[in-house]
């Protein structure tokens, strides 16, 4: 099976004199959702912002279903769909309009559009609000058209930075359950959390992050056979990282 994200020794940053990421690599295969964790300032966007393609490696290169962004630009951004931390909406567009442009921009055809609007708009018990501008969405809400947005498209690749932050309770399970429909679908998903018990609970596997630097990554179980405590949990192991008290740095 071939990779549907593949990260190879990325070298970058927003400075050429002053790299955040250094020797970056790991893969991201159909139907696996892989949790990126690592503290405040660990370089976890700045990994996302390279594979979105909005900085440029200064060293080894990403490619997505089998491309880098160099070889084909249109074929690469339509690979994937983003959901941001911080929801970036047009203050001029009602929901139903976010919902009809990324439709455009992918080329979703109507009847597909309009089955998976119906089905999202229920999830995220977003009908009523269909044709309000974001105005008038609480943050959470805001949330929900990102989210929306991202799974109306069913890209190959999903890359998700902090979704937990924000939600009601019933919008988190909606979206926990909407990434396992499209992981069983065979859908690549990168998270970004900081929500350990629910990254623990819901990702195949973890890339932990330090410095720019992965330190460790692997099913839960390799992390902590690696770590030398079965009983250890997410949480126990990323603290450890950041102390400076992990096998893996000192
Ligand atoms: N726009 C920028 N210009 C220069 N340096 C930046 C910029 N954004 C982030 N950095 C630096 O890059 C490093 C990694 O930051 P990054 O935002 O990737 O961390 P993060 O793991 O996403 O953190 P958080 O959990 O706080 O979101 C930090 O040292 C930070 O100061």
């Amino acid at each position: 099976m071939s990779a549907i994200l593949d990260v190879n020794q990325l070298k970058g940053g927003y400075a050429l004199s002053q790299p955040v990421l250094h020797n970056v690599s790991f893969k991201i295969e159909p139907g696996e959702l892989v949790g990126l964790v690592g503290l405040n300032g660990a370089g976890k966007s700045t990994t996302i912002k390279h594979i979105l393609g909005l900085l440029e490696p200064f060293g080894g290169e990403i490619r997505v279903s089998g491309k880098t962004i160099k070889e084909d630009k249109l074929f690469y951004r339509s690979q994937m769909t983003y959901i941001p931390e911080t929801p970036e909406l047009y203050e001029q567009l009602t929901l139903k309009e976010h919902l009809e442009l990324t439709a455009m921009a992918y080329q979703i055809d109507q009847a597909a559009f309009e089955n998976r609007m119906d089905t999202l708009l229920k999830m995220f018990r977003m009908e009523k609000r269909l044709n309000w501008f974001p105005g008038h969405f609480s943050k959470g809400m805001k949330q929900k058209v990102m989210i929306m947005c991202a799974f109306l498209v069913r890209p190959e690749l999903y890359v998700v930075d902090e979704p937990f932050v924000g939600l009601d309770p019933i919008g988190i399970q909606s979206f926990l359950d909407l990434m396992k429909e499209m992981k069983e679908k065979g859908a690549a998903i990168l998270m970004s959390t900081h929500i350990l018990s629910t990254a623990e609970q819901y990702c195949d596997r973890f890339l932990i992050l330090h410095d720019g630097r992965i330190v460790i990554q692997g099913t839960l179980n390799e992390i902590k056979e690696s770590y030398g405590d079965p009983a250890a949990t997410l949480h126990d192991i990323y603290i450890a990282v950041a102390k400076g008290e992990s096998p893996w740095i000192k």
